[in-house]
């Protein structure tokens, strides 16, 4: 089967007024709140429950409209805000409380990204899930490939743990192209947390055919 990496659901953000965008944010944020404070209660039992119920009964007032999928950023979303010179920045996860949200800086040939994981991101004790790294790294390098103009989605993506990367301090997060042939780019990125490096990627990207051959 060809992908064709077409929407076929859902809508698009140019198609939701500022004040739904700016709402949709900011419930988003809170309900990120409420997962970490979820996450780390330490609340008695009693008080536990009653949260859970504020928290049904809130996901049941949500619930009373819906779309089918959550409101989605255009494809060319990153080229554009290259493109218009605003510093480059393009905003992740703005509207999906499961993805880790990144503001991403793109200059062109390079993309970088500062992230603080908390208790949410653990996987092994006191450090970042291996998979949110992969996903993180993902993220920025499927971005810079957003911002070439290019449909290209991720063939491979090889990951290096040199070192364990910590919660709850300061990451650095950057991304580079360092080849493109045809139909076919690969970029390198990694995460640093003070100076050092704890994560390498390489991913290699393909255009996807447009006729769908
Ligand atoms: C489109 C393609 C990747 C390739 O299919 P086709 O077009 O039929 O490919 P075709 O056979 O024409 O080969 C062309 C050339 O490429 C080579 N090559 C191909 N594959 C591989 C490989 N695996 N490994 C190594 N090489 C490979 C192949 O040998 C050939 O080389 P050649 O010219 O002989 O030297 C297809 O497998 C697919 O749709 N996969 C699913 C992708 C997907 O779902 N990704 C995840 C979601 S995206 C995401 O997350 C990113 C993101 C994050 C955040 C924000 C934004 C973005």
């Amino acid at each position: 089967m060809t992908e064709r990496f077409e929407p076929a659901h859902g809508t698009v953000l140019a198609e939701v007024t500022p004040e739904r965008r700016r709402a949709s944010i900011d419930l988003i944020t809170a309900i990120r709140e409420v997962m970490l404070a979820a996450a780390v209660t330490d609340l008695d039992v009693d008080e536990m429950r009653a949260a859970e119920r504020a928290l049904t009964e809130v996901a049941r007032t949500l619930g009373k409209r819906t779309r089918t999928r959550v409101v989605r950023a255009p494809f060319g979303g990153p080229a554009a805000a290259l493109a218009a010179g605003r510093g480059g920045s393009w905003p992740l996860f703005a509207h999906n409380p499961l993805g880790i949200p990144l503001e991403i800086h793109l200059d062109g040939d390079g993309a970088m990204a500062r992230l603080t994981p908390n208790a949410l991101h653990e996987g092994p004790p006191d450090l970042l899930h291996g998979g949110f790294g992969a996903g993180l790294m993902d993220c920025m390098l499927g971005v810079l490939m957003q911002a070439r103009g290019k449909r290209s989605v991720t063939a491979s993506l090889e990951l290096r743990f040199l070192h364990g990367t910590p919660l709850d301090r300061p990451l650095e997060l950057r991304s580079r192209i360092v080849e493109v042939s045809g139909r076919k780019a690969v970029a390198e990125g990694w995460i640093e947390c003070e100076g050092r490096r704890t994560l390498e990627a390489r991913g290699l990207f393909i255009e996807v055919r447009r006729d769908g051959a």
